[in-house]
């Protein structure tokens, strides 16, 4: 097999729930290499976010320069980008990435002969975190604008949740039909696909649950049952990371959307407790039981 590689852009959580911990810790269960471009520390416990300490925009900007330039990933996950002349400057600097790996091609190292194709253009799967579960805002001001303008129209995957999409779009979202109109906005910026998460949805308080895929000529309803009473820390990241790793071993969009929201909903059903606060989901230790 080529050796499939996923580089994430996002910022720390030392507790290990969320962020670039939690996205290393879901590429290597999925067998992905993860590189990460840090773009902020946070102070942070399972219970909440404490503190936020951003590094200067421009030396995001080399790092993450760096590390594509070097590791030539074909698929890349953007989390906690918090500035807007990081995501500004991530916009302008990805389509320099893909006329660089268009001439030479993503930097493989050849396993073995049985190899999954890597994609031909390199994928960029954007989760637009806005804040924490908590709460607290991870998202400076102009942020949203920032999306918009520069990010979105070069966005392969767009994964927000109900507030996230309501933010970027303008448009409050009550029911699956909000959901529809929203994520059909988010493409009208030029995003490929959304994964529109409705974890936060209201209508299915009850047992159901649903996340929707839309590009421009599919829309698929992702069906579950709910989890009741899950309190927990990092899905949003868990599932951007799960997902980039499918699409890294050579899933194509809907097979790779599937099989990372089923992953994330059976962690929902057995999360991890390693604080005072809420679960996390991006681990599975052996001894650990279903
Ligand atoms: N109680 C639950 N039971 C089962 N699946 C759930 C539950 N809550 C959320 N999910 C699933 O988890 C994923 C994340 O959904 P959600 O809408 O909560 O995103 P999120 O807000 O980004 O997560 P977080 O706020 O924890 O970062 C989706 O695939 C959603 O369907
Ligand atoms: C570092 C980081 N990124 C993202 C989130 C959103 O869950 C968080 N809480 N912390």
């Amino acid at each position: 097999m080529k050796l499939p590689k996923v580089v994430t852009i996002a910022g720390s959580d030392p507790s290990g729930g969320a962020g670039i911990q939690a996205d290393l810790k879901v590429l290597t269960q999925f067998g992905v290499y993860g590189g990460a471009a840090v773009t902020a520390l946070t102070r942070q416990t399972s219970a909440g976010v404490l503190g936020l300490f951003p590094l200067p925009a421009e030396w995001v900007l080399e790092q993450v320069r760096d590390v594509l330039w070097d590791l030539r990933p074909p698929v890349v996950k953007t989390g906690m980008l918090q500035q807007p002349g990081v995501i500004g400057g991530l916009g302008r600097l990805w389509g320099e990435y893909v006329r660089e790996y268009g001439k030479t091609g993503a930097h493989v190292p050849y396993i073995s002969p049985s190899a999954e194709p890597v994609p031909s253009a390199p994928v960029l799967v954007v989760d637009p975190v806005l804040s924490s579960g908590t709460g607290v805002s991870l998202l400076a001001g102009g942020g949203l604008e920032a999306f918009r303008e520069d990010l979105l129209p070069v966005t392969t995957v767009l994964t927000p949740n109900v507030p996230e999409a309501e933010a970027l779009t303008g448009i409050a979202i009550r029911d699956s039909d909000d959901m529809v109109g929203a994520a059909e906005r988010l493409l009208q910026f030029g995003v490929q696909w959304v994964l529109l998460k409705g974890g936060h949805l209201p209508e299915w308080e009850g047992v159901r649950i649903a996340d929707l895929l839309i590009s421009r000529e599919e829309r698929r309803w992702l069906w579950g049952q709910r989890v009741p009473g899950a309190d927990l820390h990092g899905t949003g990241c868990s599932l951007a990371s799960a997902l980039a790793a499918c699409l890294a071993l050579g899933l194509p969009v809907p097979e790779a959307a599937a099989r990372a929201v089923e992953w994330l909903r059976q962690r929902i059903g057995s999360p991890l407790f390693v604080g005072q606060g809420r679960g996390v989901v991006c681990q599975k230790l052996e001894r650990q039981r279903e």
